[in-house]
């Protein structure tokens, strides 16, 4: 493994070690968004740390976003990405640039980085062995109920023994954000509800999401560091949170209400955020609470 500053991974390690003993074996959930995937380095530094997550014996799974990405791709074929309520509207020429880019580069990329820094990572989307399974999904808006915005998907069942087997045996699994639907047609689903499912569904010791705020913020804002579901509730009703935010925080809550022990939103621009949340006495982002 190619570990750069060597000094301060050692000084973060020394603090690490109650951490490392406590998460051994423990599963992982990282929600890695596109908006934490600024530059080279950054990235470089993610798959570092994931790596150094599996050998220090837990059981990292990755699941990538990936918007900013394919709104560029959009551009370049004279498209404007279009949201309603955080969800990208997706026509059948939209879903094909998501599969290509999800699937395709961005997937491969992380892929790559963490087998070049000593990883066994694999790649996969829903199709692969039909283990995300998704339906058309229906949004309700102040305006209107069940409001179509084309092949976005909600996922009806997740084959959870497919990915923990996978880590079992020593890989990284690296998760795009696409469901299968009956016909083996793909769905576009927001990466924060696969990560937010996929956590609940192997009862994940944490999921992490690494997005581009220091985590929630207020009308001021500062930044929350513990949320109840009452006080998100309140946020929402308010407008304090919109846009990105929404399917974040609903996914965040509804893993902190299932059995998910802490779910917590960090900045995935800040180097190394993944190893100061899990392996530091103060932590970083907002944490949600279950109650
Ligand atoms: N109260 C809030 N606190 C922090 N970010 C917020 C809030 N409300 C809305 N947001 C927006 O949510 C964005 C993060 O969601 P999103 O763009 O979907 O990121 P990602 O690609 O990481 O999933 C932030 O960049 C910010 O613009
Ligand atoms: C339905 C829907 O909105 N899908 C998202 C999937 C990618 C994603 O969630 O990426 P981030 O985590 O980087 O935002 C999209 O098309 O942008």
């Amino acid at each position: 493994m190619n570990i750069e500053n060597a000094q301060e991974r050692a000084e973060i390690l020394a603090e690490a070690l109650p951490y490392i003993r406590k998460y051994a074996g423990a599963t992982i959930v990282v929600k890695y968004g596109g908006n934490a995937m600024t530059d080279e380095k950054l990235k470089e530094g993610f798959a570092k740390d994931i790596v150094l997550l599996k050998l220090c014996g837990m059981n990292p799974i990755v699941v990538h976003g990936g918007g900013p990405q394919i709104n560029q791709m959009l551009e370049k074929v004279g498209k404007h990405g279009e949201f309603v309520q955080g969800m990208r509207v997706t026509d059948a020429e939209t879903m094909n640039v998501v599969e290509m880019v999800l699937g395709g580069s961005v997937n491969k990329e992380i892929v790559s980085l963490i087998n070049q820094y000593g990883g066994k990572a694999v790649g996969l989307t829903g199709k692969d062995g039909h283990f995300m399974k998704a339906k058309k999904l229906f949004i309700n808006t102040p305006d209107k109920n069940g409001v179509d915005i084309g092949q976005v998907g909600t996922i009806d069942t997740i084959d959870g023994t497919l990915i923990s087997g996978l880590a079992e045996k020593g890989y990284i699994p690296v998760i795009a954000p696409i469901g299968v639907g009956r016909l083996g047609e793909a769905f576009n689903i927001n990466a924060d509800l696969v990560a937010g499912r996929l956590a609940k569904e192997l009862a994940a010791e944490r999921l992490i999401m690494m997005t581009n705020t220091p985590g929630i913020l207020d009308k001021n804002g500062e930044l929350l560091t513990d949320l109840t579901p009452a006080l998100v509730d309140e946020l929402i009703a308010d407008g304090t949170l919109s846009g990105g935010m929404l399917p974040k925080i609903a996914s965040a809550l509804d893993a902190a209400t299932n059995g998910v022990k802490a779910t917590i939103i960090i900045d995935g621009r800040v180097p190394h955020a993944l190893l100061l949340e899990l392996f530091t006495d103060s932590g970083v982002g907002s944490m949600i609470l279950e109650k």
